[in-house]
């Protein structure tokens, strides 16, 4: 039998336990629906609790089983009093996925050692004490899968060279925790790195930048941004037997952007600005049937707006 039919069914995560954090908005909660959506029992966490519990809602609604804890990642004690809370309450930790993170823009040479630090500090040292917390709390002794989202990085980050230095440092950590963690603990750990995603991310940016972002969404080799759901799909396939003989890699989500030269009148020259020939997957953010899927992405009305153009083009696959 094909070994997507077997394993991409409705009960794939039955029986296991998997944190997401910032699993309350965008990315996450996408995130944290599709995994729920195929069994799991889902513990979203971060600093707020109001969309934290939002999305608890969405969730159990849909039928699925969700969890809610505070967290702030760059807290290591927390990060610790969560995973034992997790494991005191649910019995186990099988799935940890690393999602809280951000930043914000400013050229190099405007940057505080602070402001660099403390992008540092939420994005490379905020995933190193979850990995840790999840080792020491249950999965250095019964194993587990690890997903961290990181961004696209390969040519540098411009006006977020602070976020591009630590996505960059989790992804040399995570080779090295594979190597370490996997023989005698049994965890597997990988990245996923999204290229520009419609996501609630993007209101985080100022107009101008949105404004710049919505103009140059064709600018890749798909002609488009890419969705939270595709993102989300990434991650499901890395945490299952799927993906078991994967570890240690970063995979790029990014419609093969990580290729630009960075020239943007070559980009011109090279990018088809016509509208894009690419099926956007739009399942687990815009509705896959009445049972799963959730409807609303919280993204800045320009960028959404690029959203249902992707969708009129009638080649989007709701699989
Ligand atoms: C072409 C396409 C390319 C696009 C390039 C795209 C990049 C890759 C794609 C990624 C997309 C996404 O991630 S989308 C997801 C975006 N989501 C987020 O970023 C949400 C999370 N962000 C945050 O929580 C905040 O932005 C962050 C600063 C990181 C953490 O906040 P904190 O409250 O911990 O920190 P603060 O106290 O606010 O700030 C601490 C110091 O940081 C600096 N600082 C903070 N905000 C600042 C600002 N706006 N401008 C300057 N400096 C700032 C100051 O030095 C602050 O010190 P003082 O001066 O003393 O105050
Ligand atoms: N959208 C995009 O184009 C891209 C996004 N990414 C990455 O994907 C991930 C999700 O982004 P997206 O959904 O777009 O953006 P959001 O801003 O919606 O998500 C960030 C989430 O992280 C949580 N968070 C932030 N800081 C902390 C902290 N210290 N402790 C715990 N939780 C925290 C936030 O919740 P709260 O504030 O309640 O703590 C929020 O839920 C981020 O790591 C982002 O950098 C990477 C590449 C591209």
């Amino acid at each position: 039998m094909s070994i997507y039919r077997s394993i991409f069914k409705k009960d794939l995560f039955k029986g296991q336990v998997i944190l997401v954090t910032g699993g309350g908005t965008g990315i996450g909660r996408c995130i944290a629906h599709e995994l729920a959506a195929l069994g799991t029992t889902v513990v979203i966490a971060a600093r707020k609790i109001e969309p934290l519990k939002t999305v608890q809602d969405e969730i159990q609604k849909l039928g699925g089983n969700c969890d809610t804890m505070l967290l702030n990642i760059r807290d290591a004690a927390m990060a610790t009093q969560v995973i034992q809370d997790i494991v005191a309450k649910h019995g186990m930790l099988n799935g940890l996925v690393n999602n809280a993170g951000g930043q914000f823009m400013s050229p190099a040479n405007q940057l505080t050692s602070k402001g660099f630090s403390t992008v540092v500090d939420l994005n490379l040292n905020g995933t190193f004490n979850m990995c840790k917390a999840a080792f020491d709390g249950y999965m250095g002794e019964h194993g587990g899968q690890i997903v961290t989202i990181v961004a696209e990085t390969r040519n540098g980050i411009p006006r977020a060279m602070h976020t591009g230095a630590a996505r960059a440092g989790i992804i040399n950590m995570t080779k090295t925790l594979a190597i370490e963690w996997g023989p005698y603990n049994g965890i597997r750990i990988n990245c996923v790195a999204p290229g520009l995603i419609i996501s609630s991310g993007m209101k985080n940016y100022h107009e101008t930048m949105v404004d710049l972002l919505a103009h140059s969404h064709w600018m890749n080799p798909t002609s488009r941004y890419g969705t939270e759901s595709e993102v989300s799909a990434a991650v499901a396939f890395l945490l299952s037997p799927a993906a078991s003989y994967i570890n240690g890699v970063n995979l790029e989500v990014d419609g093969g952007s990580s290729l630009s030269k960075g020239n943007p009148e070559g980009d011109e020259l090279m990018y088809n600005p016509e509208g894009s020939r690419h099926p956007v997957y739009v399942g687990w953010s815009e509705g896959v049937d009445n049972v799963h899927g959730i409807k609303h992405v919280d993204a800045p009305a320009k960028i959404n707006e690029l959203l249902r153009k992707y969708k009129a083009i009638g080649r989007s696959s709701k699989i």
